[in-house]
């Protein structure tokens, strides 16, 4: 295993907590160094690609973009990799449930997000009748026409950059991150990320959110991209 790539979602993870979309500067200052020691950066979040993007670029990132939760793919070029959905739908659903179209709909082809984050069995029925997919990252509820999610974009991400599932750290903290952890090597959750995300994490930081990503992210550094902490016997 010579790792290569960390992927990292975004809101609840290199935020500050689950409840806020303030990034934790202490996880983006581990995640500019570990990439002196070779290390890719990479983002892998619901937020729509213009959003994403910035990010990626204002924060020095160079191991790619997964965006819409998987419809969308950018590393060399961009990817819409799912079907587009109907914007009229955004209007529907608004009304329907009485929830909030996101700021970003406009922004994006194939992957509608809502405020609150609440997820119904009525939406859940409404979305079965439709033929649509609907989940929830605990930040806003998703709609989309294709099956695909973050794990879909995270192999066709790894397969742009020519890396093995295990030369890849996974860090996320909601079940949106399930399908995205299970295409990595190695799995980070933070603290205070969802239980069954938590079960299936190979390392679960002490810290919550983005101060749990610059606690593991500093142990690997210490230990020189080691994770298994031969260098210096750490239990990660
Ligand atoms: O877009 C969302 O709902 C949450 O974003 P995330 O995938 O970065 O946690
Ligand atoms: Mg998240």
């Amino acid at each position: 295993m010579e790792l290569k790539l960390i992927l990292v979602d975004v809101d609840g993870t290199l935020t500050i907590d689950r409840d806020t979309y303030i990034l934790e500067l202490d996880a983006i200052r581990a995640l500019r160094e570990v990439q002196k020691l070779g290390f890719k950066v990479g983002i892998v979040s619901g937020n729509s690609y213009p959003v994403l993007r910035a990010l990626y670029t204002y924060l020095g990132f160079n191991g790619g973009i997964v965006a819409e939760n998987g419809c969308v793919v950018y590393y060399d070029r961009l990817y819409e990799v799912c079907e587009k959905i109907d914007k009229g739908l955004i209007t529907e659903f608004e009304k329907l449930f009485n929830v909030r179209g996101s700021w970003q709909n406009p922004f994006k082809c194939c992957d509608l997000t809502f405020t609150p984050p609440k997820l119904t069995e009525e939406m859940v029925k409404w979305a079965r009748e439709k033929g649509l997919y609907i989940k929830t990252s605990g930040y806003a509820i998703h709609i989309s026409k294709s099956k695909k999610g973050k794990g879909d974009g995270v192999r066709f991400l790894l397969s742009l950059l020519g890396v093995s599932k295990n030369d890849v750290i996974g860090i996320g903290d909601s079940d949106t991150d399930v399908e995205f952890l299970e295409e990595v090597g190695f799995k980070v959750v933070v603290g205070n990320g969802e239980e069954k995300v938590k079960k299936l994490g190979n390392y679960i930081t002490k810290e919550k959110s983005g101060k749990g990503v610059a606690e593991f992210v500093n142990m690997l550094i210490v230990n020189r991209g080691d994770i298994h902490g031969r260098n210096r016997g750490a239990d990660l």
